[in-house]
């Protein structure tokens, strides 16, 4: 019996590239639209699959907030399919001319965007973003291999499955779009496909990033977890900075964009603080505070370092009393993870001082940090959240998976 490598899927995704990045933006939108069509068409079978994987997650001891991510509905479905035809409404970033002149001499000088060539992804147990990831990599003229987590193996085989049959009847090449099955083996056989794919985005927690830049070969880009921050500053409108707080920490708290420490300024703190306590109890979120912030609440438990550096990923929240917004500034700079910070405030002096000096992917002025997401920004979907700084920070779209190429037209030049 003959086993497919990922070697194998790699070259498969290389011709199957070559195919389309020549495609027109009609031809991949309707691949895209008939992917959408197709998931809603065989939500049913969809589901059962992830069920299998939620029945293994809970026997597993999964905590609730994961089997969240994990679980797959109807609704669910249709946000997936939703996300694509966003996507096919986008303009096709290949071919934009991102720059043009004419030369002295007369040469003719454009840079296009051109797509990346094969993507590889390594990606949480999130099944939908198997079909964000594909949409985002089939329109920017890239071929995609998906390696999903195992605890969403069946999910994303029965994903796949659908939008790559979907593609191909649609005209496309049934290559496009790939699942790498296997474990960690087969994620560090993608890390190390130098020459088969252009560009690797690790999506997950610290351990995969740590094992991505030791072991791949291929270029990178990393995202990253997500230790967000809310700053209440002093000339904060108090009831505002209540629900930013609470839409960060409680909307959907197993999420890299969710906040996880609430720094306060001393002026604005005795104000803030009791109503904010009492609403975050209420909400069911437990508060791990400094010894200023329990002055307000016994329920808040005591918080360590380890509390300022965690990512909680659950409804529990750091919180601090600062006395400058420097020193909020300074906080995050040192326990942060360069994903998302909010700051409610009235003073645009303020604003920009943050802005300018907390070095994260994304600042939220007076709004939650859960927009820090593609489909919020307008990208349709997002294919990880950058927290480094090289080719794209922050939530990756269209534009960040194409690269450029020049183009010199010329009359016969030569050069003397
Ligand atoms: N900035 C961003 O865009 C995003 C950040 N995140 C962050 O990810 C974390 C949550 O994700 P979580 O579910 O914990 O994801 P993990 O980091 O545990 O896993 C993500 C993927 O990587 C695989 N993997 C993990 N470790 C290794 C390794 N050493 N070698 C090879 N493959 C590996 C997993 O496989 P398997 O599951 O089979 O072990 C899975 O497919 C949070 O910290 C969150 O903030 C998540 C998404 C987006
Ligand atoms: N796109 C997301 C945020 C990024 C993300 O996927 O995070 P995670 O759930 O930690 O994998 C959202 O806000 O829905």
């Amino acid at each position: 019996m003959t086993t497919t490598t990922v070697a194998d899927l790699g070259r498969r995704a290389r011709t199957a590239a070559a195919d389309l990045a020549v495609r027109t933006r009609a031809e991949k939108d309707a691949a895209l639209h008939a992917m959408a069509d197709a998931l809603v068409a065989n939500a049913a079978a969809i589901i059962e699959r992830n069920a299998a994987d939620v029945e293994r997650a809970r026997e597993n001891g999964t905590a609730d907030a994961m089997i969240d991510r994990l679980r797959l509905d109807e609704s669910r479905i249709a946000g997936m399919a939703s996300g694509l035809r966003q996507v096919a409404g986008l303009p096709d970033p290949v071919g934009e001319v991102v720059r043009g002149y004419t030369l002295p001499n007369g040469l003719q000088v454009t840079q296009r965007r051109v797509p990346m060539g094969v993507v590889g992804i390594i990606y949480e147990a999130r099944p939908n973003v198997t079909a964000d990831a594909a949409g985002l990599a089939l329109k920017s003229g890239n071929a995609v291999l998906l390696k999903g987590s195992s605890s969403a193996a069946a999910s994303n085989e029965a994903i796949v499955g659908v939008l790559a049959a979907a593609a191909e009847k649609a005209g496309l090449p049934g290559d496009a779009v790939q699942l790498v099955p296997g474990g960690h083996d087969q994620a560090k056989e993608l890390m190390r496909a130098r020459g088969l794919v252009d560009v690797l985005i690790p999506r997950g927690g610290a351990g995969l990033i740590r094992s991505v830049v030791e072991e791949s070969t291929v270029p990178v880009i990393e995202t990253g977890v997500g230790n967000c921050h809310v700053y209440v500053d002093a000339d904060a409108d108090v009831a505002m900075a209540i629900e930013i707080l609470l839409n960060a920490k409680t909307q959907r708290p197993s999420v890299c964009n969710a906040a996880e420490t609430l720094l306060v300024h001393a002026d604005v703190a005795a104000a803030f603080l009791p109503a904010a306590l009492a609403a975050l109890r209420d909400a069911g979120v437990t508060v791990h505070g400094d010894e200023r912030v329990r002055g307000y609440d016994d329920a808040v438990v005591p918080a360590t370092d380890d509390d300022w550096a965690a990512e909680y990923l659950s409804l529990d929240l750091a919180a601090a009393v600062v006395d400058t917004l420097d020193d909020a500034v300074a906080h995050i700079r040192q326990w942060g993870s360069g994903h998302t910070e909010a700051i409610v405030t009235g003073s645009l002096a303020a604003s920009r001082r943050f802005a300018a000096t907390t070095d994260s992917a994304a600042v939220m002025v007076n709004a939650s940090t859960r927009f820090t997401d593609g489909e919020q920004l307008g990208f349709g979907a997002e294919i990880g959240i950058s927290t480094q700084k090289l080719h794209a920070r922050g939530p990756m779209g269209l534009p960040e998976l194409t690269t450029t190429t020049y183009v010199v037209t010329g009359d016969g030049h030569v050069r003397g």
